[in-house]
């Protein structure tokens, strides 16, 4: 059976990137795009219906998964239409902020909903070695780490660069709060042992690189993902899509659930 999906933002670059995928896919039929009205031309060719409304494009395709990589604002409206009409909710948005996420936890306890700020398997797997690597370390490793995007990317850092911090500092029982340190400037003075740096560089089209850095004495160690193009991002979620319609509402969903088995 074809799982229907309604790709929000589909003008955009991950927008195009999961309809193309969708419509090349015999297990996915592209049940309607939502684009803004000014940036609309040219979906029709998609031959699905395009709406300018989420509310819009699911009274066409009732049962469809919303897919959402757009915009904070956007992606919190599309979980509120969603968490009302029961549609589940993928969503890739990043640059959300503390309330936002609050929210979309809120809305995932009666809406089946998955949120991932990087869909790719490779950044997964890093999430889940990084803490042995930290704890094989130890304290005397000071940890960095860079992201670099292309620049029409709107949030910094990355949600991916977030999301390592988190995992990093968690591993030493840091709260990433207090120990996060953005870009320095200035004269901060010496490093601190409890600090995250965590810095963002943008330029060009690169699509997305992450690196960690754990500084020891006399040697580094650097663990890089790059992401080769965005294909891997939209098979990810359309990956989640098909997992999620047959799970039960129950809180927010990640790359845990899907890839490391968690219920
Ligand atoms: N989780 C993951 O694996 C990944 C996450 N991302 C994240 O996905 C998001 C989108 O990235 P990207 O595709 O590069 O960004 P783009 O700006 O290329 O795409 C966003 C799209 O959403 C559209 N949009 C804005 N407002 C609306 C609206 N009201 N209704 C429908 N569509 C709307 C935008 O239109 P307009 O141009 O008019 O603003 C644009 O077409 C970002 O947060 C990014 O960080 C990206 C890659 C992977
Ligand atoms: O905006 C992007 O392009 C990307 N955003 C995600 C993020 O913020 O982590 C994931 C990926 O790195 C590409």
């Amino acid at each position: 059976m074809s799982v229907p999906v309604i790709i929000m933002g589909a003008g955009g670059r991950m927008g195009s990137t999961l309809t193309r995928l969708a419509l090349e896919s015999e297990k996915f039929v592209l049940a309607g795009v939502v684009e803004r009205a000014e940036y609309s031309a040219g979906l029709e060719s998609l031959g699905c219906p395009v709406a300018h409304d989420l509310e819009d494009a699911l009274a066409a395709a009732p049962e469809a998964v919303v897919i959402d990589f757009t915009a904070p604002e956007v992606t919190l409206a599309a979980a509120r239409v969603a968490s009302r009409t029961g549609n589940p909710v993928v969503i890739g948005t990043t640059g959300l902020n503390g309330a936002q996420i609050a929210e979309l936890e809120k809305l995932a306890v009666s809406c089946r909903m998955f949120w991932s700020p990087n869909m790719s398997v490779g950044v997964y797997a890093l999430t889940r070695i990084l803490p042995e690597l930290s704890r094989i370390l130890g304290e005397d490793y000071d940890m960095e780490i860079t992201e670099i995007h292309h620049h029409h990317k709107k949030d910094a850092p990355s949600g991916t660069a977030v999301r390592l911090a988190q995992v990093l500092a968690g591993a030493r029982g840091w709260d990433l709060a207090d120990v996060g340190n953005y870009g320095r400037h200035g004269l901060p003075g010496a490093r601190p042992a409890r600090e995250l740096g965590v810095h963002a560089l943008r330029g060009g089209d690169v699509v997305g690189d992450h690196t960690v850095y754990f500084f020891g004495p006399g040697e580094r160690v650097e663990v890089t993902h790059r992401a080769h193009s965005r294909e891997n991002f939209a098979r990810g979620a359309l990956r989640a899509a098909v997992w999620l319609i047959t799970r039960e509402p129950g809180g927010l969903y990640g790359m845990d659930h899907l890839l490391g088995g968690l219920a």
